[in-house]
Formats: C-alpha cells, sequence, structure tokens
C-alpha cells in the first residue's frame, strides 16, 4: 500500500493493476499458506487480499459468488448435498443455503485463517458458515473428495489463483476426484479464470474435463469491476445422468443480485475471439 492505495500488481497480469483506494488496514497475518491482509476501501467496502491479490470486496462479491453457485445449483433438479473446495470467506455457502432441497452443505478450505478472518471482517459472507445446515472443514480438498466417492450433487471450487495454494486444483487429478465425488448427474464449478488474460489455462482445464469423461464440459462467465480485466469465468461440468448446466431449472428460494434465469443462459455466450480459440482451437 503506497500513498493510501492498494495496488493489485502481479505477474500474472503484466502491465496492469487494479488499485483501490484505502481507508485503514484492518488486519495482517501470515498464515499457514498465505499471506492475509484485510483492508477498508473507499469505496468497495471490506477487502480481503491473499498473497497480494484481491479475494473479494463487500461491494462486489455477490457477482462471483452468486454465478459459481447458482449456474451449476440452478440447472439441478434436486441439489441436497453440496460441497465447496476453497471458498473459506462464507459467500458460495451463503448463495448454496437459498435452496430448500439442500439438506448438507461442507466446506473444505485448506487454511483456517480465512474463515476466521472473515466472520470478523466480512460477516454479510461468512456468517452463514454457522448455519445448521453446514460443516466447515480445514484440511485439503484432494484428500477430502478421496475419501467421499459418489457423495455430491453439486460440487464448487471456488479457488483463488493457480499460483500457491490453489495451483493443484487446475489440474487433470483433481477433475478425477471432482467426477468421482459426484453423485450421478452431478455438477461441479470452478474459478475459471479470465478471457482476457487465461485463455490457454481455460482451453487446458477444458479438454482436461472433457478427457476424464464428463458428459457436459462448458465454460460461462460474470462481471467484477475488482478482478483482473473485470470479468472472470468458472468451469462447469455435468456428470451424466444430468441434463446439463445451461438451463435453470428451479433456481434459489431467496433473493439474488446478480443471478437470474436470463442472466444465467446469456453468461455462456462468449466473445468471438474466446468461441473460435475454444471450440475450434483457432487463435484469432
Ligand atoms: N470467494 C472468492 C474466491 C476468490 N476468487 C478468485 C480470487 C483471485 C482472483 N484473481 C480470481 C478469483
Amino acid at each position: 500500500i503506497q500513498d493510501g492505495w492498494f495496488r493489485e500488481i502481479s505477474s500474472q497480469w503484466p502491465g496492469q493493476a487494479m488499485t483501490l483506494k484505502v481507508n485503514k488496514i484492518l488486519h495482517v497475518e501470515k498464515s499457514l499458506y498465505q499471506d492475509v491482509l484485510v483492508f477498508e476501501s473507499e469505496t468497495y467496502g471490506n477487502v480481503l487480499v491473499l498473497d497480494g491479490v484481491i479475494q473479494c470486496t463487500e461491494r462486489d462479491e455477490f457477482s462471483y459468488q452468486e454465478m459459481i453457485t447458482h449456474i451449476p445449483m440452478a440447472s439441478h433438479p434436486n441439489p441436497e448435498k453440496v460441497l465447496v473446495i476453497g471458498g473459506g470467506d462464507g459467500g458460495v455457502v451463503r448463495e448454496a443455503l437459498k435452496y430448500d432441497s439442500v439438506k448438507e452443505v461442507v466446506l473444505c478450505d485448506i487454511d483456517e485463517a480465512v474463515p476466521r478472518v472473515s466472520k470478523l471482517y466480512l460477516p454479510h459472507m461468512a456468517e452463514l458458515l454457522a448455519d445448521p445446515r453446514v460443516t466447515v472443514h480445514i484440511g485439503d480438498g484432494f484428500a477430502f473428495l478421496q475419501s467421499h466417492e459418489g457423495t455430491y450433487d453439486v460440487i464448487v471450487t471456488d479457488s483463488s489463483d493457480p499460483v500457491g495454494p490453489a495451483a493443484s486444483l487446475f489440474q487433470k487429478p483433481y477433475y478425477q476426484l471432482l467426477h468421482d465425488a459426484l453423485r450421478s448427474g452431478g455438477h461441479i464449478a470452478a474459478q475459471g479464470e479470465c478471457l482476457w488474460l487465461h485463455l490457454p489455462l481455460i482451453k487446458e482445464v477444458r479438454a482436461n474435463a472433457q478427457e476424464i469423461g464428463f458428459a457436459h464440459v462448458e465454460y460461462a462467465f460474470t462481471t467484477i469491476p475488482t478482478y483482473p480485466s473485470g470479468q472472470i469465468g468458472f468451469l462447469l461440468a455435468g456428470k451424466t445422468g444430468g441434463q446439463g448446466l445451461r438451463e435453470p431449472i428451479k433456481g434459489p428460494n431467496s433473493p439474488t443480485r446478480y443471478w437470474n434465469p436470463d442472466v444465467h443462459r446469456a453468461s455462456f455466450v462468449v466473445p468471438e475471439f474466446a468461441r473460435a480459440l475454444l471450440e475450434e482451437g483457432k487463435d484469432v
């Protein structure tokens, strides 16, 4: 933080940096896995930063949390058991609990600091971690998935970027574990990065999911001011036995601020430079 501004400088998005005006630094710590920073911004509420990268702000988090959760859940006929890998800030859990069909939400985050700090500084995201339907498990998502085959209707991987603790969550072995942990017709959604910055990575992760044998593999996206280039997407996949993720069937029983059935359908439409590369492998 310099002259009152936080700048999100990273080699992952060379030559550009989101900048937010800082009112007050609220928390700084080095957890077992990453540097944790929370500050009160001038115009985006409280902001959670891990290893120098913006994870969520109170003002715009609903865009990402709603879309990564409701695309796989609204298109599932009867989501009862939901698993969230990562997502220690609680936003995805809050959205998953908006379904009357949901009996159980398990959150598995590797770093206990994230839920602890989020409860203190991001209450509108973390407060529902205390809901009776929620179980918080601190540990590695790989190990958790290996011991929960054929268990979940929906699994959301709400991760940071593929550098540091989350790198393995973008690789093929992890997608095999996701596939095997789903019930028949189950859906997954994963933080799928940005069309302006990560097209080769998106292409590779999609190919991995297809090779593993998911019946449906898609990329959809949302707009969000404080993520790099203002856009972020999701790798979405459906196990054999379902009807895919493009059509919302029921949807949440409580209000949302970003997701709705038309936004759901539209989120799968990508601009031509991305469509050509993702669908035909052509570099335009
Ligand atoms: N619940 C928020 C998860 C964080 N999502 C990612 C954080 C890092 C960003 N560069 C991309 C989205």
